[in-house]
């Protein structure tokens, strides 16, 4: 007990009182709730809220982190596990369930005793009305989507029918698709689009297929919902389209008979949004074909590899991407804008340098981005202000928000027509001449002389949003009379002091309460005073501490009148306003636009401030076509490593040539900045074709159409059968996906296994790399035997498709013999690195003599190396001659071959299918084949 009273102490937990007959009525009422595991549900008891049974259980764990806030509400069996939450927390949980984590709904009830109702649900796809609490005083960063899918597989792979929802733009999108076994698409859209919750026909859980897409959506983070198949429907479709939709039918029919699959769930996603429920989404929905190859392609294991997105784990903002680049001023569209931008990086060379056209007018003019920034400042989210207001939700104070932005707009197009730079006319084409048509006088400007006609502005400043009297003639009769009835009180309260001999509110004072309306009121001392005339001339209507209130038929009289006209003013306040709200809607179009326009300008000079601010300047990349040119990046950095304080960044220079260094191989010790090295580009690369200036002295970069990653955990000894089949998969779904266009990075691919099979693996990885997808590839490996890929020549092996643009490079060290200091230079160099490397940090740890000596030893009975320190060009000859030496090439290409095509039974085994016995049987299977045929091979022989 001692224990609980410290804890409600400590965390201030509201108490959870009901009497019994509450707790009956409740708990009767509680029992009557279908199941539903998902559902947090929870119960507004006015000063606090309640959660119940596993729901109470989850909140006291998840957030309390103990169960000792667990309470009891009534008793036995039929008792139910209860946990309190105050107002503040229950905004916390709701923000926490919604926006970070995807595997619960929200449901809010409002009642007493037995007899409760929903008043709000919401899930991370589809906010509800929960809109308002998340982001009544937080900015909104991302806008959720809700997607379904439909589909319908094939002998190879499936069409995927895919159509999303996004609740805050009111946009609708279609798109159809083929896709792998490993739903390789399908994880690029969800990423792409920001997916949140997806909804799938319920039996198609069932399927083998279907649990592969399960394995995408956990990895992605998005919550599945399970609907009815006959929601997956297309019948009404167009004509529900036709309601919701902007403009005209036609197109709309056009465009959803395009597609087989795509409308029916479409179809899903209109009853799941209960779109057609609400009259206010009429007219306001745009619908859009949604192009899988319009952006640069994205997989969740890429996203966390350039660390794209914030993460809950991040010590500081520059750990992530986002943080580092979100320098946006306008209250969250800027930031939305972003995450969008940092999801969708765009594939055509114009759009990349049309962006990078104005990142450079910023960043050449300093006082063009300052003036800007200090006027987007007093920006607003003009795009949620208008999704409010459309909605009907709006209030005076939105309309004001949308009026003080747009009253600045003068100010940014003066900024932007000050600028005489070489983008001139870019500006002018993208900015001023949509600035000018929007802010003229059948526009915005219409807007605001509606505020300042509507909106008595003399009051802001007491913080009161009220529509002025002189708008409209009955608001002003109303308040003309309501001033008069004021006038006649006052008099009468003058008259009556008289009357009584009292002074004017010291003595009789007039009071306005919401019992009795006007009284006069005097103090206790006062009333024997008066006594007489109180009981004879007034109504005595109480008499307490403070005084003795009393009222007569005049007073009533005029209090009642003026009551009436102040609820009439309050009415017709009411219906102006909401007059003043459905007007501004009219001008949504222009209000959508300009938001669209604004926050390009907030993120395109977030950009610029970034690039110009940081201690090296970023550099504009030259980009081109991804067909053509090579990717070059000389003195580039990472930029969230640089950003951080204790580090002093090495910058390195990275060329990717083809048919020369196409395909890297980089190897070093451990923390010599291998990972750090391949991951920079990747996010360099992202960067440029986001349209940002890049932290490189000078860059060059073929466009890629899609970046994968494939980064270890680390962590070798956590990582067992499991993580290996994991490795495999998502190492098999690059080698299907891959082509020239893309950029692959792998990462000490095979460390969860024995390291023979993981060095089979990677060469034949490597190879198939190489030989088939020919795919830009850095590859950082521990396994040092790789390097020798660089080596085999086109005469080594005839018969094979060529080895060509293969390049060594080693992250370099220092080793101070004299002093036993093994400084890391983090400088990435030609060449492979020197394998004796472990040894010698081995040595300089301390470990005893005889460990060195032996490793020494053993280490030598694999590989020739030469004992001094980093490799250099020479040496790395040697490495290739010794092979030559020990397996001839022969012996080796064979080899190879034979590996690579335990590679492929492996990938070709459909492991998704199999429970880990017959999959462990298998894979021993295909290994004791292996084995048999190394026995006429030298070169394999070695990995057993
Ligand atoms: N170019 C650089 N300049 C300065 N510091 C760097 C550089 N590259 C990496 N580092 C620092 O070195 C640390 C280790 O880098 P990284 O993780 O890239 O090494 P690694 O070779 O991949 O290591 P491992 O093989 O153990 O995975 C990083 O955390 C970073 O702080």
């Amino acid at each position: 007990m001692g224990e609980n009273n410290n804890f409600e102490e400590q965390n201030k937990l509201p108490e959870l009182k009901l009497d019994a007959k509450q707790a009956q009525g409740f708990l009767s009422f509680f029992k009557t709730l279908p199941h539903d595991p998902r559902a947090v549900r929870v119960f507004d008891r006015r000063d606090y809220y309640t959660v119940h049974a596993e729901n109470a259980n989850f909140i006291a764990k998840t957030y309390y982190h103990t169960t000792t806030a667990l309470r009891q509400l009534g008793s036995g069996s039929s008792g139910l596990s209860s946990a309190s939450i105050s107002k503040n927390m229950f905004e916390t949980i709701a923000r926490d369930l919604l926006l970070e984590r995807t595997d619960h709904t929200l449901e809010l009830y409002e009642g007493s005793g037995s007899n409760w109702k929903l008043v709000k649900s919401g899930t991370p796809g589809n906010l509800g009305s929960f809109e308002d609490v998340l982001f009544a005083n937080n900015d909104m960063q991302d806008s959720p989507v809700v997607v379904a899918l439909l589909l319908n597989f094939r002998e190879k792979g499936c069409t995927v029918g895919l159509s999303y929802v996004d609740l805050t733009k009111r946009v609708l999108g279609l798109a159809e698709f083929l896709d792998d076994s490993h739903f390789t698409n399908v994880e690029s859209a969800l990423v792409a689009l920001s997916c949140k919750e997806c909804l799938l026909p319920m039996e198609s859980g069932k399927s083998n297929d279907c649990r592969t897409l399960h394995d995408v959506l956990t990895k992605c983070g998005v919550m599945l919902t399970e609907r009815k198949k006959n929601e997956f429907k297309t019948r009404d479709l167009v004509q529900d389209l036709g309601r919701l939709v902007k403009g005209p039918l036609e197109p709309v029919r056009d465009l959803v008979s395009g597609f087989e699959f795509a409308p029916g769930a479409l179809g899903a996603v209109l009853s799941y949004a209960e779109l057609l429920a609400d009259e206010s989404n009429y007219g306001n929905y745009r619908i859009r074909k949604y192009n899988l190859d319009s952006y640069m392609r994205l997989d969740s294991a890429a996203m966390r590899a350039l660390n794209v997105l914030e993460s809950k784990t991040d010590a500081n903002k520059n750990f992530s991407l986002f943080g580092l680049m979100n320098r946006t001023c306008t209250a969250g569209m800027g930031k939305r804008l972003l995450h969008m931008w940092l999801k969708q990086p765009l594939l055509e060379v114009d759009a990349i340098n049309s962006r990078l056209d104005l990142v450079q007018a910023f960043v050449d003019d300093t006082g063009l981005r300052q003036d800007l920034r200090q006027h987007l400042k007093r920006i607003s989210d003009i795009e949620r202000l208008i999704h409010i207001v459309e909605k009907g939700r709006a209030g005076l104070h939105h309309i004001v928000k949308l009026y003080q932005s747009i009253i600045r707009l003068p100010y940014i197009k003066g900024a932007l027509e000050r600028y005489d730079g070489q983008f001139s006319s870019l500006i002018k084409k993208k900015y001023l001449e949509s600035l000018e048509v929007w802010t003229d006088d059948n526009h915005l400007n219409k807007f605001i002389a509606l505020v300042e006609t509507a909106v008595d502005l003399d009051q802001l400043d007491n913080g009161e949003y009220m529509i002025s009297p002189s708008y409209e003639a009955a608001l002003g009769a109303l308040k003309a009379e309501q001033e008069s009835l004021e006038h006649q009180i006052h008099n009468l309260h003058k008259q009556t002091a008289s009357d009584l001999d009292l002074p004017l509110d010291k003595g009789l004072k007039l009071d306005k309460g919401t019992q009795y309306g006007h009284v006069f009121r005097i103090t206790k001392k006062e009333e024997p005073k008066i006594r007489k005339k109180l009981t004879t001339q007034f109504i005595v209507l109480e008499t307490r501490k403070d005084g003795v209130k009393f009222t007569n038929t005049k007073l009533k009289k005029l209090g009642d009148q003026h009551q009436k006209i102040v609820e009439n003013y309050k009415s017709h306040q009411k219906e102006l306003v909401n007059r003043v709200v459905q007007i501004t809607a009219t001008f949504s179009e222009v209000f959508e636009k300009l938001s669209g326009l604004l926050s390009e300008m907030d993120v395109l000079l977030s950009f610029a401030d970034l690039a110009s601010s940081c201690p090296t300047p970023y550099t504009r990349p030259d980009i081109t076509p991804s067909d053509v040119g090579d990717i070059i990046l000389e003195g580039s950095r990472h930029p969230c490593v640089e950003a951080q304080d204790w580090v002093n960044f090495i910058p390195n220079d990275c060329k990717l040539v083809r048919g020369k260094s196409w395909f890297q191989i980089i190897t070093g010790p451990n923390m010599g900045g291998k990972s750090t090295f391949i991951r920079q580009i990747g996010v360099n690369i992202l960067m440029a074709q986001v349209g940002s200036f890049i932290p490189c002295d000078k860059a060059t970069i073929s466009v890629r159409d899609c970046i994968f990653a494939r980064v270890g955990a680390g962590d070798c000894q956590m990582r067992g059968v499991s993580t290996f089949m994991q490795e495999m998969l998502e190492t098999a779904s690059i080698l299907k996906g891959a082509t020239d266009r893309s950029l692959i990075i792998i990462d000490e691919l095979g460390r969860g296994t024995s390291t023979y099979d993981g060095f089979g693996l990677a060469w034949a990885i490597c190879e198939h790399l190489v030989r088939e997808l020919k795919a830009p590839t850095l590859f950082a490996t521990h396994f040092h035997e790789l390097t020798a890929l660089a080596h085999q020549k086109a005469d080594q092996e005839p018969h094979a498709k060529q080895i060509v643009g293969v390049a060594n490079y080693h992250v370099s060290a220092h080793i101070d013999t004299s002093n036993h200091k093994l400084t890391m230079l983090y400088k990435v160099e030609p060449g492979a690195c020197d394998q004796s490397f472990g040894i010698h940090v081995a040595e300089f740890a301390n470990f005893p003599e005889s460990v060195v000596a032996l490793a020494r030893e053993k280490a030598a009975e694999l590989e020739d190396f030469s004992p001094t320190a980093i490799i250099s060009d020479d040496a790395r000859e040697k490495v290739g001659s010794k092979r030559k030496r020990e397996c001839n090439t022969d012996d080796m290409s064979k080899g190879a071959a034979r590996a690579h095509r335990f590679l492929k039974d492996f990938s070709d085994l459909p492991l998704y299918k199999m429970d880990l016995k017959e999959a462990l049987l298998q894979i021993g299977k295909l290994k004791d084949d292996l084995e048999k045929d190394a026995v006429n091979c030298h070169w394999l022989q070695q990995f057993f």
